[in-house]
């Protein structure tokens, strides 16, 4: 049987440029793309038939952000295939980004220039808000969400003679003082999406310490700044546009602007063809391009510990437990309800 890819937010930007290159590198693959809109999800199906008449693109229904949706798209992951090869762990959120135009332009005549580029630091905020699961949403859709689906699909990730992987896409946004083991959902703070991509680092590593053992194995990558829908939220696109040109002459000196969708995939790409075991789980692999636009791919060390990480991993197990309960007593509650209404008819 051909393998089998998973691709969370796969209808638009780095995930949809990641399916690309993969039916490039092998058209028999078998693609599931995993979307909360499913509308999307057919235009970017049919997107890529276009190009790979022959693929075998299944769609999958996944709100990574409602606990619910995850239990049951795994549920049906599980019937549709007795595999899975890779999953790509790439949906993501950044609601109500604010630029900080004072910092920026400080930094602008600072030492700290390229690094600010590199990683919005002291940049970069967002307004969060709580979902229907009564979690903060950027911390449910760009950790929680995934971290049930890695957990519910471990029987097909983890199979006797067989390795399986698993890629987050993270950010070099991610940042350690943006996270405190306290406030895992960072409700206190205002850098909601550098704390949410700094736990999906430190959970890749304990992914890896819990299941390397059953052939499962985890990494992180960053796509670099790439112009995508998540992009286009922070500033006006009529801005984008006209600021093109000097992105561009930035990426002379930052690699880090990697700009297209199709460069941001490149590390998601180069992981897809290296060993796991060739893999270094301390490293966060960034996809870089080159002043002239050549893309490449490199491994650089994360700013993580073991404890945190464990700490972590054991908070996440006990809200995990705790939302399943919570999901059941609600289906106990309306089950009793709707027997109750049968009797009273
Ligand atoms: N662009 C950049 O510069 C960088 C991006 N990243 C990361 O790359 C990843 C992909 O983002 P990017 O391609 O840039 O942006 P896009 O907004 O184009 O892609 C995000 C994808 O995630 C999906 N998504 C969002 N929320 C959910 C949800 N609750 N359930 C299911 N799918 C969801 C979106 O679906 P929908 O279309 O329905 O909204 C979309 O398909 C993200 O994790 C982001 O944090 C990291 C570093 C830099
Ligand atoms: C380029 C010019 C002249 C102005 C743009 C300034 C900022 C809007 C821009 C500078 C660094 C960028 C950046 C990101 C967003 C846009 C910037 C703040 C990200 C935070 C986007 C999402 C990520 O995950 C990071 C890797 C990006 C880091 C750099």
């Amino acid at each position: 049987m051909e393998k089998v890819i998973l691709v969370t937010g796969a209808n638009s930007g780095i995930g949809l440029a990641l399916c690309e290159r993969l039916l490039c590198e092998d058209s028999r693959l078998q693609l599931c793309l995993a979307c909360r809109n499913m509308q999307r999800a057919e235009a970017a199906r049919s997107a890529l038939l276009t190009s790979h008449p022959d693929a075998h693109i299944d769609l999958l229904h996944l709100d990574v952000g409602s606990v619910r949706s995850v239990l049951h798209a795994a549920h049906k992951v599980k019937a549709r295939y007795n595999r899975l090869d890779y999953l790509y762990l790439n949906a993501g959120i950044m609601p109500n980004p604010q630029i900080d135009i004072k910092a920026f332009f400080k930094g602008l005549f600072s030492s700290n220039v390229v690094k600010m580029f590199a990683t919005a630091e002291g940049l970069l905020t967002q307004q969060d808000r709580v979902n229907k699961d009564g979690l903060q949403e950027v911390f449910a859709t760009n950790l929680f969400g995934h971290f049930v689906l890695v957990r519910e699909l471990d029987s097909i990730l983890c199979q006797a003679g067989q390795t399986s992987r698993v890629v987050w896409t993270s950010s070099s946004n991610a940042r350690r003082s943006a996270f405190s083991l306290e406030d895992v959902q960072h409700r206190l703070g205002t850098e909601p999406y550098a704390s949410s991509k700094y736990a999906s680092d430190l959970i890749s590593l304990a992914l890896n310490r819990h299941n390397n053992s059953q052939g499962l194995y985890s990494s992180v990558i960053c796509p670099g700044l790439v112009m995508t829908n998540l992009t286009y939220g922070i500033l006006p696109s009529f801005f984008w546009t006209l600021i093109m040109p000097i992105m561009y002459l930035i990426r002379i000196f930052t690699n880090t602007f990697t700009l297209t969708p199709y460069n941001g995939a490149g590390a998601l790409h180069s992981l897809f063809l290296k060993k796991p075991e060739s893999l270094d789980p301390r490293a966060k692999y960034h996809s870089l391009t080159s002043g002239m636009g050549s893309n490449y791919t490199q491994p650089r060390q994360m700013d993580i510990d073991d404890d945190m990480s464990e700490a972590l991993y054991v908070k996440l197990l006990e809200m995990e437990k705790a939302a399943r309960k919570r999901l059941k007593e609600e289906d106990d509650n309306k089950q009793a309800y709707k027997k109750y209404l049968n009797q009273t008819e």
